[in-house]
């Protein structure tokens, strides 16, 4: 399948990529494990969407859960696609594309669209205040992520029986929080992150017609949708109800941000007839590798369950090693680095080695080994992956 400007993006899909980016089916579902190039077939579904059924770029909405994500795809499809097309495209995070719309139609649900956005620090600071100010014994944190769970929710039948049993457990504490909260919102014409999803779906369910353009929509990370986060999608997508998700079950990293594993199922009730397709190749790690994950994760019950071949060839065995102390573990990384070097000859050289760690405030037993040691290193990214 070649593109109109002579481009073949689709030479390196494999035969279920494939099937995947020129699926007719209106509402297709990718479900498949770590590596298998789901972003990659959901970058050509757009490209092969535009370019191939005719559906305009501005009429094209895909929804990713990072502004790098966002850009990354922009990138890719624009390369593809040629001519600038992308930029016509609708890409984005929920809360940007969230946001886009609130400027441009706000006002038709009571918005002033110089609406400001309160951001965490905001946030936080203004829960923090009206906690003092109540005396009430809720310490902000608590109070900040039951406000932001309960928008969080949505508004699907199952949650609003939910809701109406969970009334009598919520303490009028929180509820009195979060009252106070939305009306020093309101006077300050803030919007906070989870308000710019909530009010877009108020907007989009009064006035349908806002997005009565758009075509197809796309979601990648599917698995990390909340409630909100869903009901916005099916409402961005009401006039054709195409959809496309791509997803790892397996891999939803934000349960505590009241992601919700049952959208899939959700989905699946929802658009009847949805194409699923599952990717089972795996580009990116050894056999090895994989086993065992697949054996650390198969121990779900529940889990939606999905092949996993390894590309590559077996790899090397991964250790897991349990150390008395952090030092005998940080003395042990040592040795093993050297000792990994010394068989290749220092083929391997130290800047091959990567050492990952939780949290940044656990390198200082490793530096200090390093150190020791004589070997250079350098800290990358201080972030905590956990
Ligand atoms: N058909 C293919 N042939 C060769 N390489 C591929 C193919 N599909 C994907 N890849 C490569 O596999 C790697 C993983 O691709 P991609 O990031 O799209 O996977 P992913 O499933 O989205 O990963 P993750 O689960 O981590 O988000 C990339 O390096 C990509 O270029």
């Amino acid at each position: 399948m070649t593109l109109t400007n002579g481009f073949d993006i689709f030479k390196l899909l494999n035969k279920a990529q494939y099937r995947a980016v020129s699926s007719e089916a209106p509402t297709v579902a990718i479900l498949a494990g770590p590596g298998s190039g789901k972003t990659h077939t959901l970058t050509s579904r757009v490209v092969w969407l535009i370019d191939n059924a005719g559906i305009q770029p501005q009429d094209v909405i895909v929804a990713t859960f990072t502004n790098k994500a966002s850009n990354e795809m922009k990138t890719r499809i624009g390369q593809a696609l040629g001519g600038g097309r992308e930029k016509s495209i609708i890409i984005g995070t929920f809360h940007s594309i969230a946001r886009r719309y609130l400027v441009k139609y706000g006002n038709r649900i009571g918005l002033d669209p110089k609406f400001g956005i309160a951001d965490d620090s905001d946030s936080r600071g203004i829960i923090t205040r009206i906690c003092k100010r109540l005396d009430a014994s809720i310490e902000p944190p608590i109070a900040r992520a039951w406000i932001s769970r309960r928008k969080a929710k949505g508004t699907s039948d199952e949650q609003i029986v939910k809701d109406k049993k969970g009334k009598s457990v919520e303490s009028q504490a929180l509820e009195r929080c979060f009252e106070e909260y939305q009306s020093q919102l309101e006077r300050s014409n803030l919007l906070d992150y989870d308000d710019l999803l909530v009010r877009c779906v108020e907007l989009l369910r009064k006035f349908p017609q806002c997005v009565s353009n758009i075509q197809t929509v796309l979601i990648d990370e599917y698995q990390d949708t909340n409630g909100v986060q869903y009901d916005l999608m099916k409402l961005l997508a009401q006039q054709h109800r195409r959809v496309t998700i791509v997803g790892d079950p397996d891999q939803s990293i934000y349960g505590w941000r009241s992601a919700e594993i049952k959208n899939l199922h959700r989905l699946l009730r929802d658009y009847p007839g949805t194409d699923e397709i599952s990717l089972e190749e795996n580009y990116r790690s050894s056999s090895c590798i994989l086993d065992i994950a697949l054996k650390v994760i198969q121990q779900d019950q529940e889990r939606y369950k999905k092949v996993l071949l390894p590309v590559r060839d077996k790899g090397t065995r991964p250790v897991l090693r349990k150390l008395k102390s952090s030092n005998d573990e940080a003395d042990w990384i040592v040795s093993e680095i050297k000792r990994i070097r010394l068989l290749s000859g220092n083929m391997i050289d130290f800047d091959d080695f990567a050492i990952l760690l939780r949290s940044a405030a656990l390198s200082r037993h490793v530096e200090s080994a390093l150190g020791r040691e004589g070997i250079a290193y350098r800290m990358v990214g201080m972030c905590c992956l956990g």
